[in-house]
């Protein structure tokens, strides 16, 4: 099993930072990449969704292996839910090894920001995790065995999105990051800070 999260990292806040606080633990230091599963519960995407997907797949493959793990939604055709859940989870979790560095995201995890993410990338790889497995629910959310197995549990939003935009939204926020290249998160994100207030407001 991979060891829990620092305490630095668990400290997350929605208040805007200053830009001297806005940097990642792991700038100007090598990180080790590790392979990338995103593990998404879900039917067919739609063609504009999966045109999308693959361009930032292709571009982030240039950084770190990623693995595309589509896992069928209502795999057993259950009438209820809960039954459905299950099931999803089930599924979810035998795809789960114990050196994986699991990140579910939902609605109701942890506020991060990018720097964090890059953290987290940056952790994964230091701790010893042979994989990073990002997990996406289903229709109904995650069931009690991911919840559990998570290292972390983060939120890409506060509102509920769709399980496609909620796939689109990790895989733009993995392609900034580079993974094999978060020490340069500075620079990468350079321009972006430019743009904001000295209080780390956007003007
Ligand atoms: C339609 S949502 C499921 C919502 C469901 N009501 C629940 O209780 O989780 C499908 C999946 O998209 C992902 N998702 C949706 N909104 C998200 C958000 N704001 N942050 C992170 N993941 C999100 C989660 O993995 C979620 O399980």
């Amino acid at each position: 099993m991979v060891p829990s999260l620092s305490a630095s990292f668990r400290a997350s806040s929605s208040v805007p930072l200053p830009l001297s606080a806005r940097c990642c633990k792991y700038a100007g230091q090598s990180v080790r990449a590790v392979p990338i599963r995103i593990l998404w519960v879900g039917k067919k995407r739609s063609r504009g969704v999966q045109l999308l997907f693959d361009e930032y797949i292709e571009k982030l493959k240039r950084y770190c292996n990623v693995e595309d793990v589509q896992i069928r939604s209502n795999p057993k055709n259950a009438r209820d839910w809960r039954a459905q859940v299950d099931d999803e989870d089930n599924a979810m979790a035998n795809l789960i090894r114990s050196d994986d560095w699991v990140v579910v995201l939902d609605e109701r995890g942890q506020d991060i920001r990018s720097e964090q993410m890059a953290e987290l990338l940056g952790d994964a790889g230091n701790t010893g995790a042979s994989r990073l497995s990002f997990c996406i629910g289903g229709p109904y959310g995650h069931g009690q065995k991911l919840q559990e197995r998570a290292n972390i549990s983060i939120k890409l939003s506060s509102m509920v999105l769709n399980h496609q935009i909620a796939l689109l939204v990790l895989v733009e926020q993995l392609y900034s990051l580079k993974p094999s290249n978060v020490r340069c998160f500075e620079t990468l994100f350079a321009a972006s800070l430019e743009n904001l207030g000295p209080s780390g407001a956007l003007p």
